[in-house]
C-alpha cells in the first residue's frame, strides 16, 4: 500500500483541485501507487512525482501537499490552477513546475527549505510582491524561471548565493533596483527584459552567453574611470549600461573600454557594437528633433493664424471659455514668453536653439518644474515648446559629439522617444505624458513602501509628484502586450475624456521601455471593499444613509459610462475594490475604460470573484453585465458580506446565490442586513434597496434595468 503520508497529501491535492476527471483517480483513494493513478510516479510504495501538465486542471493547490514524504517532482504546468503557492512545499522536491497557471499571491518564504531543488518554474502566473530573500540554502538550483508575473521590488541578496544557477528568467515583471547581486553567478542564460531595473549593468554580466535585457530603464550615467587622472589613462570610459539609445559617437581613433577592470576582446566588441548602435540612435534622434521642430513651426503658424482670426472676430471665441478677457489672458503669456525667450521657428538646429534660449527666471523655474510632467494644452504653445525641449533636449548639454572632460560627468537619464513608437511621448487630451524616470522618482523606484495594491491588470503605487499625490497603475506586461502602442494611446485618450465627479481622474500615462503605466488622482480613503470588509474605523462610518449615497454615486458613474458616453463604455470590472472613496466618503470609480485590457482569463477570474454576470461565461458582455455587478456591490453594502467568501459555509460562499431567496422575504431580509448597522435603517428604505438589487442580479441581462432607472430609484430613497 502507498505510504499513508502520500495518500493524505494526494487526496488533499485532489480535493483542492476540485476532483478533476483523471484516469485512475478516485476521491479518498487509498492506494494511488497500487491503483496506477494517471500522472502519479511511484517507487515502491512512495509517490515520487506528480506530472499532470496540460491537464486542464482548475481549483487550487492544498497545503496538504507538504505531507508528501519523498516526492521529488511536481509538474502541474499549463493548467488553470488558481490561489496561492502553498507555504509548506515538500522539502524533498527537486523539480517544481507550476508555470502557466493562474497562481496569485507571493512566492512563499519556505522555498528556502527546498535544499535539493534543481528546477523552479513559476513563470506565467499572477504572482506579485517581492521575491523573498530565501535562496541561501538552494545550492543545487540550476534553472529558475519567474518570468511573466507581477513581481516587484529588488532582487534579494541571497539570489547572489545560487552557485549552481545557470538559467535565470525574470523577464516581464516589475522588478527594480540594480543587478549587482547577479554578477558573481555562473549564469549562461539571463533574461531580465521588460522590468524596471536601473543601471549600471555590472560588466561581468555582459559576458553571459545569452543575456537579454531590453525594456529596462537602465540609466545613462557616464562616469569617467579613475584612470582618467592617473598616469596612464584610458581615453575615456563608459559605464557598461551605455544603452543604444544614448546618442554618443566614438571619437575617431579612440577606443571604448568597458568599465570592467580587465579589457577582454569580447567586451570591447560589445562596446563597439553599442557605440555603432549609439551612432544610429543619434541619427534617429536628429531626425526626430527635425520632425518635432517642423511640427512646432507648423503648430506655431496655425496658432498665429488662429490668434489673428480671434483678434479680428472676437465673437468666434468658444463660449465655454468664458469672457474674452479671460481668453486674452490665456493667449498672451505664450506669445510674451516666446518673445522674451527669443524663440523663432528655425528649421535648422533645434538643439542649439533650445540651449541658447534666454529665459527669465520664472520661466526657467517653470521649465525645471515641468521637466518630466509637462502639462500640454492645445493653447499652450510655450508649454509645448518646453515639453519638446525637456523631453528631447534635456539639460545639461546634450552629449552629441561631445568629448568628456576629466571631471566626473553625469548625464541625467535621457528618455528618448525611439523605443516608444510614434504615438508615445505626447500628452493625450488632458493626460500628461510621464517619463518612466519621473515615475520612478515619484514612487521611490516603485518601492514596497509605496505599493498600494495589485489586481488582474497590474500593480498600483503611491507616487508623490511635486504637484500632488498620485496613484500609478503599472500595467502587467502580460495584459498590455496584446495592445499596440497606438491602441494603448487611443485607450488613454478615451479614458482621459471621462469627466465625471464620481470617476477617478486620469492624470497621465507612460509608455516607455515596454512598460505602460496609468497615472491617476490619489484617493485617500481606500476602497469600498476595504471600508466594508477590512477597515473597522471606516466601516463604522458607513451608516445606512451613507451606503445609499455610495450606491447612488456609483450608479451615477456607471450611468455616465453607459448612457452619456458615446460610444457607450462597459466597465466590465465593476466591484467594490474599484469603488474608491475620498475623505468625504464620496465615490470615485476606478478602472474605467480598461475593458480592452481584459483577457478571457481575467473575465473568468471575474466570474470566480462573484461579480461576473452569468452571460460572461458565454463571452457576452454588455452594459447590462455591469448592472449585475452593481447589484452585487449593493448586496455587499446591504449585508456587509463579501461577494465571494471562502471562509463561510459552502451554501453561503457565493453572496448572490445565498441572497437571492432571502431578498423577497421581509424577515429573511432583515436578518441578512449588516449586523454592524445595529438595526439603524428605515425598513422601507431597506426593502426598496433590496428590490433594486433583485432587479439587477436577474440572470437574463435584458430584464435588468438601465443605470439611469436605478439612479432615479436611489434618488427617491434619498
Ligand atoms: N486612484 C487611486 N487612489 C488610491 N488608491 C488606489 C487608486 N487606484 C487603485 N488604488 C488601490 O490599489 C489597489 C489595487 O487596484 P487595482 O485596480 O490594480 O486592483 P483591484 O481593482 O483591486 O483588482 P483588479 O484590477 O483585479 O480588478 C486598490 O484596491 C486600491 O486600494
Amino acid at each position: 500500500f502507498t505510504d499513508p503520508r502520500d495518500v493524505f497529501a494526494i487526496n488533499s491535492l485532489y480535493t483542492s483541485l476540485g476532483y478533476p476527471l483523471l484516469p485512475g483517480w478516485v476521491p479518498y483513494g487509498l492506494d494511488p501507487c497500487g491503483d496506477l493513478w494517471h500522472g502519479v510516479l511511484c517507487v515502491n510504495s512512495n509517490v515520487t512525482g506528480i506530472v499532470l501538465n496540460d491537464s486542464n486542471l482548475g481549483g487550487e493547490l492544498s497545503e496538504g501537499i507538504g505531507s508528501f514524504a519523498s516526492i521529488i517532482q511536481i509538474d502541474l504546468s499549463n493548467n488553470h490552477i488558481g490561489g496561492g503557492i502553498p507555504s509548506n512545499l515538500p522539502v524533498t522536491l527537486k523539480t517544481l513546475s507550476l508555470s502557466g497557471n493562474q497562481l496569485t499571491g507571493s512566492i512563499p518564504d519556505n522555498i528556502s527549505s527546498l535544499g535539493q531543488l534543481t528546477d523552479l518554474s513559476l513563470n506565467n502566473n499572477h504572482l506579485n510582491g517581492v521575491i523573498p530573500d530565501a535562496f541561501l540554502q538552494l545550492k543545487t538550483l540550476i534553472n529558475m524561471d519567474l518570468s511573466g508575473n507581477s513581481l516587484s521590488g529588488q532582487l534579494p541578496p541571497s539570489v547572489g548565493t545560487l552557485s549552481s544557477l545557470t538559467t535565470l528568467h525574470l523577464q516581464n515583471n516589475q522588478l527594480s533596483g540594480i543587478l549587482d547581486v547577479l554578477q558573481d553567478l555562473a549564469l549562461m542564460d539571463l533574461n531580465i527584459e521588460n522590468n524596471l531595473f536601473s543601471g549600471p549593468i555590472p560588466p561581468k554580466l555582459l559576458s553571459i552567453p545569452t543575456f537579454r535585457r531590453a525594456g529596462n530603464p537602465f540609466n545613462t550615467t557616464i562616469i569617467p574611470s579613475p584612470p582618467m587622472i592617473s598616469p596612464s589613462p584610458a581615453p575615456f570610459e563608459l559605464s557598461p549600461d551605455f544603452a543604444p539609445s544614448l546618442p554618443y559617437v566614438v571619437p575617431p581613433g579612440q577606443e571604448l573600454q568597458p568599465s570592467g577592470r580587465q579589457k577582454s576582446s569580447n567586451s570591447t566588441k560589445h562596446v563597439k557594437l553599442i557605440a555603432i548602435a549609439g551612432l544610429v540612435s543619434l541619427v534617429i534622434l536628429g531626425l526626430g528633433v527635425c520632425l518635432l521642430m517642423s511640427r512646432f513651426c507648423k503648430r506655431r503658424r496655425e496658432i498665429q493664424k488662429e490668434t489673428k482670426r480671434h483678434e479680428t472676430y472676437d465673437h468666434s471665441l468658444p463660449k465655454a471659455k468664458g469672457n474674452p478677457k479671460h481668453d486674452q489672458s490665456l493667449q498672451k503669456p505664450y506669445y510674451d514668453a516666446e518673445k522674451e525667450a527669443g524663440l523663432r521657428p528655425v528649421a535648422g538646429n533645434g538643439k542649439a536653439q533650445g540651449r541658447n534660449m534666454s529665459m527669465n527666471t520664472s520661466e526657467a523655474v517653470q521649465q525645471k518644474d515641468v521637466k518630466s510632467t509637462i502639462s500640454y494644452t492645445d493653447d499652450a504653445l510655450g508649454s509645448e515648446m518646453e515639453s519638446m525641449i525637456s523631453d528631447v533636449l534635456p539639460p545639461p548639454p546634450p552629449p552629441f559629439l561631445q568629448t568628456l572632460s576629466a571631471e566626473r560627468m553625469v548625464v541625467n537619464p535621457i528618455v528618448l522617444p525611439i523605443t516608444s513608437g510614434k504615438h508615445a511621448m505626447k500628452n493625450v487630451n488632458s493626460a500628461e505624458f510621464f517619463t518612466i524616470a519621473s515615475l520612478q522618482q515619484y514612487t521611490n523606484s516603485f518601492s514596497q513602501d509605496n505599493l498600494i495594491g495589485g489586481g488582474m491588470l497590474g500593480t498600483v503605487y503611491r507616487a508623490e509628484s511635486p504637484k500632488k499625490l498620485l496613484a500609478v497603475k503599472k500595467l502587467d506586461t502580460a495584459m498590455t502586450k496584446r495592445q499596440s502602442d497606438q491602441e494603448f494611446v487611443e485607450m488613454v485618450s478615451n479614458i482621459s475624456k471621462l469627466q465625471h465627479e464620481n470617476i477617478v481622474k486620469l492624470v497621465g500615462y507612460c509608455s516607455e521601455h515596454g512598460q505602460r503605466l496609468l497615472v491617476y488622482e490619489y484617493c485617500r480613503n481606500g476602497t469600498l471593499h476595504e471600508a466594508l470588509h477590512l477597515d473597522d474605523q471606516i466601516h463604522r462610518k458607513l451608516s445606512w444613509s451613507t451606503r445609499v449615497r455610495v450606491a447612488l454615486q456609483a450608479a451615477r458613474a456607471l450611468e455616465y459610462l453607459h448612457e452619456v458616453c458615446q460610444p457607450r463604455i462597459v466597465h466590465l470590472n465593476f466591484k467594490s475594490t474599484n469603488v474608491l472613496l475620498d475623505d468625504e466618503l464620496a465615490v470615485h470609480m476606478s478602472d474605467c475604460g480598461l475593458a480592452p485590457l481584459m483577457s478571457s482569463d481575467s473575465i473568468r477570474q471575474l466570474q470566480g470573484s462573484g461579480y461576473g454576470a452569468p452571460e460572461l461565461e458565454l463571452g457576452n458582455y454588455t452594459c447590462q453585465s455591469d448592472v449585475y455587478s452593481f447589484g452585487v456591490v449593493m448586496l455587499e453594502l446591504l449585508t456587509g458580506r463579501q461577494s465571494y467568501d471562502r471562509s463561510r459555509p459552502r451554501g453561503e460562499q457565493l453572496l448572490v446565490r445565498w441572497a437571492i431567496p432571502r431578498l423577497h422575504d421581509i424577515d429573511a431580509l432583515s436578518r441578512m442586513v449588516d449586523p454592524s448597522l445595529n438595526g439603524c435603517y428605515p425598513s422601507k428604505s431597506l426593502s426598496r434597496f433590496a428590490d433594486i438589487i433583485s432587479l439587477c442580479i436577474q440572470s437574463e441581462p435584458e430584464f435588468r434595468p438601465p443605470m439611469s432607472e436605478i439612479v432615479q430609484n436611489l434618488l427617491q430613497m434619498i
